[in-house]
């Protein structure tokens, strides 16, 4: 029987007065009116109105931008002494932390700060992206109050402890107002691909909790798990294989060869074997199951080499259109590694220009060094795109640009080459004839014939793209449509110029867990699945 409140206390004593005035109802009066019995009742009104969270002050404004995670601000009082405290960035999230605390000093004694917060701001000044020794004079020179805004590193601590600090990014979009399994439509988190979810928890197999990175609300939500999109994928999969199983691979001899040795010897290779390239160097397998994939902060410093680039399509789409407009752009930043190959060099043809012309028995043992991303032969000649001509772009300071079937990606998945890798979709058909209608591809072998796309290329590379996005997809940190070619250029060169600035670029976790490998064993390196 739930507890009387006041009011019907008060209702009860008249009840009980108009029965008359008995001992029972004497006692009872009595009881009902001592002071604690009254608190009793009060504190079950209050706790009947859900009246008992204290009221909280309203939330900073800035509050949102911290991700959520508990800002404080600290004033210390500085003296002429030093505050007492020593810091550093944390190599993994770049964040300045307080290292040590020197016991007696003005630090210790506040008991504001301690070791493991985070210094947000000194002042109202920034320490994003800041070194530690930016950070000392601005310390130095200030006396009397000190305002830190920090993040407690015991905040942090239990955070770590109930909330799992993994993060993944998505590699399929999810939208749930659109999924009818979803238990609550409105406690889930939509995203796209791409997108980088913070892991709050996986306890359920079906549905976990998670947080969408640069989502203003900071608030966790429900996200399909790994298992249930991979059983969702499956369902799938019958029409995917269809397609793939559609697409025969010619069964020529041109193993990983592809035309991105083109713009290193200038002149352009066959239409012809460009696709047959293309085919043979993998026979179309099983579908990755796109789920997530795990991904850490990266924060590129200034003396750290270039990320590799890697440019994947289907053939005709542009990829070397668009390495050539870079390397115009800005030729002492951009480079393409030279090819190596054992056919005879031609009158007009450089060594290391062109490409390097090296015997069959070198090539071979190029080959059994693992020193190729890719190499296939044609005509009896070897090709192939070599790691050590990577290594040299990248070693003068310049970004690389690298052109290879998608398959061969694993031979530079590390933390050594960092690939960024940029998938060039061709747009819809009705765009490709409308931009496509001057555009002429090199159809020989030595690239002197030219001709007009035809309708049958168009449909070939919309399906050629769809294979390599469903085999490959999981690989790819960008997607861009070369509808028309100048903003597919202007779009791309932003892209690669952001991977320069000092903000977080996420990796797969694998490459940060284990230390640089040599290229050619990095095939493991694709495990980075969660
Ligand atoms: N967005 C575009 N609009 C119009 N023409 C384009 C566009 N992108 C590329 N082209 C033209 O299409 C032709 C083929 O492009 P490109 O040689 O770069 O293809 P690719 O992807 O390297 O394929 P392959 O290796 O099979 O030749 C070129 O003439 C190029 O100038």
């Amino acid at each position: 029987m739930p507890l009387f409140s006041s009011f019907f206390l008060f209702q009860l004593a008249e009840e009980l007065l108009y029965h008359g005035w008995r001992d029972e109802v004497k006692e009872l009066l009595t009881l009902i009116s001592k002071p604690h019995f009254k608190s009793l009742l009060r504190t079950h009104d209050s706790v009947a109105k859900r009246d008992f969270e204290p009221a909280l002050p309203p939330l900073p404004d800035d509050a949102m931008e911290e991700d959520e995670e508990s800002v404080k601000i600290v004033s210390l009082v500085k003296t002429k002494e030093p505050l007492g405290a020593t810091i550093k960035k944390d190599k993994s999230t770049g964040a300045i932390v307080v290292a040590r605390i020197m016991r007696g000093g003005s630090a210790d004694k506040s008991g504001l700060i301690h070791e493991g917060d985070e210094l947000k701001e000194v002042n109202g000044v920034s320490l994003e992206h800041r070194k530690p020794k930016e950070i000392l004079p601005l310390l130095a020179c200030s006396e009397g109050a000190v305002k830190f805004k920090i993040i407690p590193g015991s905040t942090k601590e239990e955070m770590t402890s109930c909330v799992t600090k993994v993060f993944v990014r998505a590699l399929f979009d999810y939208d749930p107002t659109e999924d009818p399994t979803v238990p609550c439509k409105d406690a889930a988190v939509a995203f796209k691909r791409g997108d980088v979810l913070q892991i709050a928890g996986t306890d359920d197999d079906t549905w976990w909790q998670a947080r969408r990175l640069g989502d203003g609300s900071g608030r966790a939500g429900l996200v399909p798990s790994k298992q249930l999109h991979e059983r969702r994928v499956a369902l799938q999969r019958p029409r995917a294989l269809f397609k793939l199983q559609n697409i025969k691979p010619p069964g020529d001899c041109f193993s990983g060869l592809r035309r991105s040795f083109r713009l290193g010897r200038k002149s352009s290779r066959a239409r012809k074997p460009a696709q047959l390239r293309r085919w043979s160097s993998e026979t179309p397998g099983a579908v990755c199951p796109r789920t997530y994939i795990e991904v850490v902060p990266y924060h590129k410093e200034p003396k750290d080499r270039h990320r590799l680039i890697v440019l994947v399509g289907p053939s005709g789409v542009g990829v070397n259109e668009l390495k050539r407009r870079l390397v115009i752009s800005e030729p002492d930043r951009y480079g393409v590694s030279v090819p190596y190959t054992t056919r005879e060099k031609r009158r007009q043809e450089s060594e290391g220009l062109d490409y390097h012309f090296v015997s069959v028995q070198a090539f071979e043992e190029l080959i059994l060094n693992h020193r190729f991303v890719e190499y296939g032969q044609y005509r009896g000649n070897y090709y192939g795109s070599n790691l050590d001509s990577v290594q040299r772009v990248l070693a003068e300071g310049k970004v690389c640009l690298l052109d290879v079937h998608p398959s061969k990606i694993k031979h530079v998945y590390t933390s050594e080459f960092k690939p960024y890798v940029v998938f060039v979709k061709p747009p819809m058909i009705e765009e490709l004839r409308l931009t496509r209608r001057r555009a002429k591809f090199v159809c020989d072998e030595d690239g002197m014939q030219v001709r007009m796309f035809s309708e049958e290329d168009f449909e070939e590379m919309l399906d050629q793209a769809e294979m390599l996005d469903s085999q490959y997809g999981h690989l790819f940190d960008k997607v861009i449509v070369n509808g028309d070619v100048a903003t597919t250029f202007r779009e791309l060169k932003a892209d690669v110029e952001k991977l320069d600035e000092p903000e977080v670029q996420w990796v797969p976790a694998a490459w940060m867990r284990s230390a640089p490998t040599k290229a050619w064993r990095s095939c493991s390196s694709l495990t980075g699945w969660i």
